[in-house]
């Protein structure tokens, strides 16, 4: 296994939650903690005598406790918190908040004279806790933008909180890439972290004056709870197609844990995109379930499907739709109208694909309804820019990140089948609108540990998009990642025969284990008029084998790899037959 040279370590656990906490937390006495709960009509019954000097602060991992903390022990999927109590007392716990089964594995281990709040869900019972023990509180702050949906979660929040920047805003982004409060920055593991790190961030963002901040939720994040205990001014829904079943078991079960982010008790307002994603059906049934009350987008031109929402309901008519649609540079200008007094906002993106014209009108709204609908002039005016100036032409770390031209080679981060086909034909518009009419080539594998029956679609997707398919390694956590390439590879191989038997196109299909070599292999192949994109991994840095921790950075290693291409060999003239493979285990379907 080839990697690159070693980078910045990541932050441990210990490290990342001490840069989540506020300076200073004033303690909070023990009772007031079952009365917030009360408050909140959780139930909770007391034992032990609370700590005299009240509790410091609150975390769900014995590994991070600090004096004074609450330590809060969850029924997890493989073990109970209150199996790791005894680290948590002897790290300084003040005592802990758990559930009846963790009260009794306590008095296993001899603890039950600890202080404890006994609750029925554990989880729940932590977020709201966790607002007291930070401060926190309805109107606390700062204000929340919160935004869910399958794909563009992240590129909808970096764009939001450009807009706020631009709007002279103090803004915080809490996300997959990146958590920044104020002046404040740490990679982030999780996309959206735990309760207790989440209220701490709060009163880090009030410390640092933070105005707005903008999280991605995850539907991990709701059907954890991690999000109890917070108020959205304001949440948007992208889209909603295959991923993440591992967890969720069907489609109906996602989208039920992706609408309780619009619960009207914790998000004043819902933005919907009706037509994003696979079509107008799961949008549009968002924007009928949520309660709250609900603006809706409906992405006209932009979607990925146009016309798709009138089929599916002639009468529907959205709050605001995207009325023109223009290629510019590699990105699009497009105009947002409002359907009830016809107001027209002009804007310019600069990250190529329609979809992220999606992500930029979402941003758009949210902002506006989190700042204020009276602040409608000062958005459409920092909105009117040129193209490639103002906020929405921010890049956005492994989103369609342009990397090379002659070969075209983007970075994405596209790793489900919405994802991939958004990219594949992302990359072939802008590359048709530029005037290049060469191959596409993919390189990508698919993460272990996650949805297995999205690997054959996500093959067959890249066979049917590109000409040449590279099925390497994604990062295979536990399991062998042989047989993750070999799923793949199915889906792709039948459907490159497929391919040859009903249109005569070949496709080539390739299996290069090690991701370096097989970036290495796509420039190789790459004649200068092709187009490479490298999917699946977008900003990450490491790849997790089995706990061994590669470094390697798509972007870097197809920096590198192009600049190896361009060192051996003088550029080659435009030539359709040009790049064919030479050696490799190559499949000519
Ligand atoms: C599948 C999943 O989400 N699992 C989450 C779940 O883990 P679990 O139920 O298996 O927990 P467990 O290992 O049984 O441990 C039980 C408890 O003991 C604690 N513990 C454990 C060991 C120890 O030494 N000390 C200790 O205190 C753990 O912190 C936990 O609170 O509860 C843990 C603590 O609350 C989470 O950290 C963990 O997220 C893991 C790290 C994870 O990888 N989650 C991913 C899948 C995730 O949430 N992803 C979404 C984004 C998805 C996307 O859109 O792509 C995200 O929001 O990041
Ligand atoms: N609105 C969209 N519709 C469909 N695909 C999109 C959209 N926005 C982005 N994508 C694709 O999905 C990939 C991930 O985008 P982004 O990181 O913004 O989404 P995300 O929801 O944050 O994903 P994740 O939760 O997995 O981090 C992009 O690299 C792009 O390929």
């Amino acid at each position: 296994m080839s990697s690159q040279p070693a980078q910045p370590e990541p932050l441990t656990p210990a490290q990342q939650d001490a840069a989540f906490r506020p300076s200073r937390t004033p303690a909070t006495p023990w009772d007031e903690l079952t009365r917030a709960l009360q408050a909140a009509g959780v139930a909770a019954r007391t034992h032990g005598r609370g700590p005299a000097a009240g509790v410091t602060g609150a975390c769900l991992d014995s590994r991070v406790v600090r004096p004074g903390d609450l330590y809060v022990a969850v029924p997890g999927a493989r073990s109970h918190g209150a199996d790791f109590a005894r680290a948590a007392v002897e790290a300084g716990a003040a005592g802990v908040l758990t559930d009846a089964e963790g009260r009794a594995r306590l008095a296993e281990q001899g603890l039950d004279g600890s202080a404890v709040i006994e609750v029925d869900s554990v989880r729940t019972a932590a977020g709201v806790v966790a607002a007291r023990v930070y401060g926190g509180g309805q109107d606390a702050g700062p204000r929340l933008i919160g935004i869910t949906g399958t794909n563009g979660k992240t590129t909808t929040s970096f764009l939001a909180a450009a807009l706020l920047e631009a709007l002279d805003r103090r803004s915080g982004v809490i996300g997959t890439i990146l958590i920044r409060a104020g002046g404040r920055e740490v990679p982030s593991t999780l996309t959206t972290p735990e309760s207790t790190q989440l209220h701490a961030l709060m009163a880090l963002m009030r410390e640092e004056q933070v105005d707005t901040a903008v999280m991605e939720v995850s539907s991990h994040a709701v059907a954890y709870q991690r999000i109890a205990g917070l108020r959205y001014a304001v949440a948007g829904f992208t889209n909603l197609t295959r991923d993440h079943l591992d967890m969720h078991g069907s489609m109906e079960e996602y989208f039920e844990a992706k609408a309780g982010l619009f619960d009207p008790e914790r998000t004043a307002r819902a933005v919907i995109t009706v037509d994003g994603g696979a079509g107008p059906r799961w949008g549009l049934a968002m924007a009928r379930a949520v309660r709250t009350p609900v603006t809706t987008l409906a992405l006209g031109p932009a979607a990925p499907h146009p016309g798709a929402l009138a089929e599916e309901d002639p009468d529907f008519r959205a709050d605001w739709e995207i009325a023109e649609l223009v290629p510019d540079g590699l990105g699009h200008r497009f105009t947002l109208r409002h359907g009830a007094t016809g107001r027209a906002l002009r804007a310019s993106v600069g990250l190529p694909g329609r979809f992220n014209v999606a992500n930029a009108a979402l941003a758009v709204l949210l902002v506006l309804h989190a700042v204020g609908e009276e602040h409608l002039d000062a958005l459409a005016a920092v909105l009117d820019v040129p193209a490639g100036e103002g906020p929405l032409a921010a890049a956005v770390p492994g989103r369609m990140e342009v990397v090379g031209r002659a070969p075209d080679a983007v970075v994405d981060f596209a790793h489900n089948p919405d994802g991939m086909v958004q990219a594949l034909r992302s990359l072939a518009d802008a590359r048709e609108a530029a005037g290049r009419s060469g191959r596409t080539l993919i390189v990508f594998g698919s993460a272990g540990d996650r949805d297995r029956e999205k690997r054959p679609i996500m093959g067959e997707i890249a066979a049917r998009a590109a000409d040449v398919v590279i099925v390497t390694d994604d990062t295979p956590h536990t399991e062998d990642p042989a047989p993750i390439r070999a799923q793949i590879l199915e889906g792709a191989r039948a459907e490159a025969a497929r391919l040859l038997q009903a249109e005569g196109r070949t496709v080539l299909v390739e299996e290069v284990a090690d991701r370096a070599e097989a970036i290495r292999r796509a420039a190789e192949l790459a004649a200068p008029q092709d187009g490479i994109l490298v999917a699946g991994r977008g900003h990450e840095t490491t790849m997790d084998y089995d706990g061994e921790l590669v470094p390697l950075d798509d972007r870097q290693a197809l920096r590198e790899a192009l600049a190896a291409r361009a060192a051996a060999a003088p550029p080659r003239a435009a030539d359709p037959g040009s790049g064919a493979p030479r050696g490799g285990k190559v499949d000519e379907s």
